[in-house]
């Protein structure tokens, strides 16, 4: 089985040897979708940073129309988060060994790759023309003759076939259309299904080989899908400020497209819109959550005037809906071992005009927590993070076959203090963004063998993609 630690390097770090060409000055100015798109990558390949933070760090040269900001934020995510299926591709028409390759001439060749065969909007010779003109922009003419053969024979190779089967010879568009090339660049997903699912979605092997295990060929196929694609997001209603059915008017009578979801409070962006710049959202009206995780706070419901502790709360966003359960009214402790993440609770209790929460340190001898034992706790305990895969293209690279242990230990421990000052007749619901059993259901029977006076009255157990975020959540009391 694998597991997850926060591994320091990424996969390209430990291929790519130093290079002079490393060194490629970050320019004064992007002016091209492209050539931020390149040092995006190149960032996150030679720091590991995260490419949102890259983005936010150079905000201000940043000279770019929106629709080129957009594609240049397209190219990156996209070559970060396929990079598997890339480099396969890329492989399978090189000449030489792939260490002989300097890496950011496999970053160009990536960018290249990825436009021409993820990105129907660009056309084939546009891909190529302007990755090899890129070449000459960051003054490495030399590259330009080998970025224009490789490209130009992948072009070849592409057909308009579209098969319904996974097959050596085709990449997923969705579960049941593969783009087909003309020869097979894959394993054979008949003789290594594992092999095939890993390189064709690019995913860690040892997590396809887990998933298959657990869940088989068709459904490992759609939560891998639904990790590669961009998925609705959902608003919850500030039940304070507006019921969901004036929110879901107001936001239809601005243009924008929504429906109810499957939640109380939750509502289905149907089309990407910037939600900041609604009218709704300064004013407080909602919180983007997935609705995934707005069934932890409906688990616990905690109720007006109750005495409740959210301890692991930041950045907030599930404090802010318990509080809004609350209608404000009661006490709300959230605590978090990192100051910086609790700032964030405060500004968006703010936004919601949320006063029943209070913020404290975690584990501070001089922590202002009551002695008094709660009406509800919610544990939304660190995880491994596996159930959230898509929401960041670099999270599933950082995947490692260490022991996830280390993440039990944490839980565990969590657990347990909140089952020590839980009221007899107290409800708990501890949650995760994981689907891992090890981190849900087999570390609370291992916990609960030592508390019999509790039951696990409740689990929900959220499998990626059927139909929101992955994540698990019980209620015990
Ligand atoms: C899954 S996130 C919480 C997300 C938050 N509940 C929300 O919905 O916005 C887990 C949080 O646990 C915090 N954490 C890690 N170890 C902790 C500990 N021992 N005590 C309290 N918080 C901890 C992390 O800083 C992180 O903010």
């Amino acid at each position: 089985m694998w597991s997850v630690v926060v591994k320091k390097k990424n996969v390209w770090q430990q291929n790519a040897a130093a290079t002079e060409a490393d060194e490629l000055p970050i320019p004064q100015y992007f002016r091209s979708a492209r050539e931020l798109a390149f040092f995006l990558v190149e960032e996150y390949r030679r720091s590991d940073q995260f490419i949102s933070d890259s983005m936010q760090q150079w905000e201000r040269r940043i000279d770019l129309s929106s629709a080129d900001w957009r594609l240049a934020m397209e190219i990156s995510i996209g070559v970060v988060r396929r990079q598997l299926t890339l480099d396969t591709i890329i492989e399978s028409q090189l000449t030489r060994p792939r260490e002989k390759v300097e890496a950011p001439l496999w970053t160009l060749l990536q960018i290249g790759v990825y436009q021409l065969v993820m990105l129907d909007q660009i056309p084939d010779h546009a891909a190529v023309s302007e990755t090899v003109e890129l070449a000459g922009k960051l003054h490495r003419v030399r590259w330009k003759k080998m970025v224009n053969a490789i490209l130009r024979s992948i072009t070849r190779l592409m057909t308009t076939d579209i098969a319904t089967e996974p097959q050596s010879n085709a990449i997923p568009l969705s579960t049941d259309r593969f783009r087909c090339f003309s020869i097979g660049l894959f394993p054979s997903p008949i003789a290594d299904a594992a092999s095939y699912l890993s390189k064709a979605f690019s995913f860690p092997l040892p997590v396809i080989t887990d998933w298959l295990d657990r869940f088989g060929m068709q459904q490992t196929m759609q939560m891998a899908q639904w990790f590669n694609q961009r998925n609705k997001l959902y608003l919850r209603n500030n039940a304070l400020q507006t019921t969901r059915d004036e929110l879901l008017e107001e936001l239809q009578t601005e243009g924008i497209q929504v429906s109810p979801g499957d939640e109380p409070q939750s509502i289905r962006l149907e089309e990407p819109v910037a939600i900041e710049n609604l009218v709704g959202f300064a004013a407080g009206k909602f919180t983007i959550q997935d609705q995934s995780a707005m069934a932890a706070g409906n688990l616990l419901n905690p109720q007006p005037e109750e005495t409740v502790w959210d301890m692991c709360a930041a950045p907030g966003t599930k404090t802010t809906h318990l509080a809004e359960l609350m209608y404000n009214r009661g006490t709300l402790i959230a605590t978090d071992v990192s100051a910086h993440r609790l700032e964030k609770i405060e500004q968006n209790a703010s936004r919601l005009g949320l006063t029943c929460i209070e913020t404290h340190l975690a584990n501070q001898p001089h922590a202002a927590l009551s002695e008094k034992p709660f009406d509800a706790i919610l544990v939304d305990a660190p995880c491994s993070n596996s159930g959230v895969l898509g929401k960041r293209p670099e999270a599933r690279w950082r995947l490692d076959e260490v022991s996830i242990k280390e993440l039990n230990q944490i839980q565990r421990d969590l657990l347990e203090q909140a089952l020590q000052r839980l009221k007899p007749s107290g409800r708990l619901v501890y949650s995760t963004c994981s689907f891992d059993p090890r981190e849900n259901e087999e570390l609370l029977q291992e916990v609960l063998q030592n508390y019999s006076s509790r039951n696990l009255v409740q689990a929900n157990r959220h499998i990626p993609g059927s139909p929101c975020d992955g994540g698990y959540q019980a209620l015990i009391q």
